[in-house]
């Protein structure tokens, strides 16, 4: 290798070997070093066994780091990926429930009388754990030989227990014209049954029963009776001892597990093709076959074999706890129940709409408005402080539409909404909840919804609820009509419950275009007007406070009465024009030089002059629009 090529691969090694470098810079630092080893081979300045040896102990070493699973020394990159497939997997198998129990069992007329033939009055022969009980045809050749332990009757349903760790493929069935327990023989191999012996371990306590001609030794353990879980159902294929790797299936399990599978890690793969892409003949100097260039990646500094210890890529169960808290950092609430049949993509989505966060809007920020505010306190804030009082009629409506003209503070409420009312509080846009996936749309909602339903109180604010909620037309796409659907259910269907606080507020400046089964819905419909003088009056106090100015008050006064018809954001838009007035007075030539307080205060020519460029944004015939539109629909006085 050229001199340079050395000088970095001994720095890399004894980065290496310091002992500082963190797992990802060791995986660095032997990706380098088989890119070199690579490199030098390409160049002919490395045989192709030197390469080949060079390249084996190497990879060897990468994947070690790459799969180590101690944190301090490895990345255990191939567990993470294997974690997060078993992470999304869902497995319901747990939830298999054997409709064989212990009363059913009893219940056989055939179990019945066969406690009856054996009590005789007398007493009844306890089948005591680990007893082989020979099922078949009922009183033929059933024999009780003594001594055996007897109890009475009443005793006999608590303590008989049959039929341990029976899977799911054996059935119990009533018998028709013999009276007896026929159990359908597994489908996989078992030991021949022995008729002439017919106990585990030989007991005088025990009692024997024969096979009958044409029985089914069926092996069972009362204390394992009835089971429906996975762990006892595994059980069960180990309860004949000597069947340790023993496939159900009846195949065996080879000692060496690489036997069986022709599994390749994506790393051997990597290194085969390597190889391949340089040399189209068989590497000189290894075994043949390139499985013995790399380990096996899961674990890949321990030795495998039939009898090492295994380790799962699921976590276990001191290794759950972290993981469950590390997920629960991340999103604590896709662990609650009720929103395990949502993906982790959109729940995750759906979290990032959460507002806690922007500069705070406090109800005195928003000039005029005085209704709205009142209204919307008594809807959202007070229910929220107290929902014992409000229930039942009081109860507060599940939606509210704010509509009015643009400007006009209905996005301004939205965020003092967030800040004020105490509640979880989701901004929602439009464009969130479509997508470009069919179904996707839908169930956004529905996972908004149901985050809602674990955050409650929950404020849900959609702005520019027009896109979302538009009249429903025929030619529309089908998705967004399946959103509108899904929307409209969610908001008051079967799948709000009535004590649910959530509530849905609305903002839009087309309050005409909301379709009517959502105007329904959003039942208390506020109009956000253009504000009156003293509103605009508040608005330039408010903003120039924060300015130097010399206005006075019939200064602001005029102002006041100049700008009827402005917006909200027509006025703020007027101070801004305006507080740029003494910059525009500074000399072109001073102003690299000029200090802030030499920056004159604000005065009303620069309003004046401002009211020349800055126009209102609303058209009185617009307005017209809004007014006849609140007329018919609004909620306002
Ligand atoms: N009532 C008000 N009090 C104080 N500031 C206001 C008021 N109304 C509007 N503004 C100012 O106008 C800006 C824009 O207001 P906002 O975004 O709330 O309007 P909007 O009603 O949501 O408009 P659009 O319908 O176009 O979305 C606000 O950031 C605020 O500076
Ligand atoms: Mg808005």
């Amino acid at each position: 290798m050229s001199g340079a090529h050395l000088d970095e691969w001994q720095k890399r090694s004894f980065d290496i070997s310091s002992g500082s470098c963190t797992p990802e810079q060791t995986a660095d630092a032997y990706r380098a070093h088989i890119l070199s080893i690579q490199y030098a081979w390409a160049s002919s300045q490395l045989s192709q066994a030197g390469m080949a040896s060079l390249l084996r102990t190497y990879s060897e070493r990468y994947a070690a780091v790459l799969d180590s699973d101690d944190p301090r020394t490895g990345l255990n990159n191939y567990a993470e990926s294997a974690l997060h497939l078993a992470r999304s997997q869902r497995n319901y198998s747990d939830k298999w429930e054997s409709s064989l129990t212990a009363e059913s069992v009893l219940e056989l007329p055939s179990v019945q009388k066969t406690i009856q033939a054996k009590t005789g009055g007398e007493g009844f022969v306890v089948a005591p754990a680990d007893v082989n009980i020979t099922v078949g045809q009922e009183g033929k050749g059933s024999s009780l030989t003594p001594p055996f332990k007897t109890v009475q009757p009443p005793q006999l349903k608590s303590e008989v227990k049959i039929a341990a760790s029976i899977p799911a493929d054996v059935s119990v069935e009533r018998p028709s014209s013999h009276e007896g327990i026929s159990v359908n023989p597994p489908s996989f191999p078992r030991p021949p049954a022995q008729p002439q012996s017919v106990f585990s371990r030989p007991s005088p306590a025990l009692p024997h029963v024969n096979p009958g001609p044409a029985g089914v030794t069926q092996h069972y353990q009362s204390s394992f009776f009835p089971t429906s879980n996975t762990s006892k159902r595994k059980n069960f294929y180990n309860t004949d001892g000597g069947d340790v790797g023993r496939e159900p299936n009846g195949g065996q399990v080879s000692s060496d597990p690489r036997a069986v599978t022709t599994f390749k890690t994506a790393r051997e793969q990597f290194v085969v093709d390597q190889q391949r892409k340089h040399s189209h003949h068989p590497q000189r100097g290894q075994a043949p076959g390139m499985a013995a260039t790399v380990k096996k990646s899961l674990g890949a500094n321990r030795p495998r074999g039939a009898f090492s210890k295994f380790v799962s890529p699921i976590p276990r169960q001191e290794e759950e706890g972290n993981v469950a808290s590390r997920n629960s950092n991340q999103d604590p609430q896709i662990l609650d129940e009720r929103l395990k049949n949502f993906e982790p993509k959109i729940i995750e989505l759906i979290m990032s709409e959460i507002m806690d966060h922007g500069p705070p809007v406090g109800w005195d920020d928003i000039a005029g408005l005085e209704f709205a505010k009142t209204t919307i306190k008594e809807i959202v804030v007070w229910p929220m402080l107290r929902p014992d009082i409000f229930t039942g009629l009081r109860g507060p409506p599940k939606g509210i539409l704010l509509f009015g003209p643009p400007g006009t503070g209905k996005t301004l409420i939205g965020k003092c909404i967030a800040c004020q009312s105490g509640a979880t509080f989701f901004s929602i846009s439009a464009s969130s909840l479509t997508s470009k996936w069919v179904g996707e749309g839908e169930k956004m909602v529905r996972a908004l919804f149901a985050i809602a339903r674990c955050h409650q109180p929950a404020v849900i604010f959609i702005d520019e609820i027009d896109s979302l909620l538009s009249q429903r037309t025929d030619g529309e796409h089908d998705s967004s009509r399946r959103i509108k659907t899904e929307f409209l259910v969610q908001l008051d269907g079967a799948a709000t419950a009535a004590e649910d606080r959530i509530l849905v507020v609305g903002a839009t400046n087309r309050p005409q275009e909301i379709d009517e089964a959502a105007r329904r819905r959003l039942a208390k419909r506020l109009y956000i007007p253009l504000p009156e003088a003293t509103a605009r009056r508040q608005i330039v106090t408010n903003l120039m406070a924060q300015e130097k100015n010399q206005l006075g008050e019939s200064e602001v006064e005029r102002v006041v009465t100049a700008t009827e018809g402005f917006s909200g954001a027509d006025m703020t838009q007027l101070c801004r024009e305006a507080a740029l007035g003494p910059i525009r007075s500074i000399q072109l030539s001073d102003i690299a030089t000029i200090t802030a307080a030499q920056v004159r205060p604000i005065i009303y020519s620069d309003f004046h002059e401002a009211l020349k460029t800055v126009r209102p944004s609303v058209s009185s015939k617009d307005l017209e629009l809004y007014e006849e539109w609140n007329k018919t629909f609004g909620c306002g006085r």
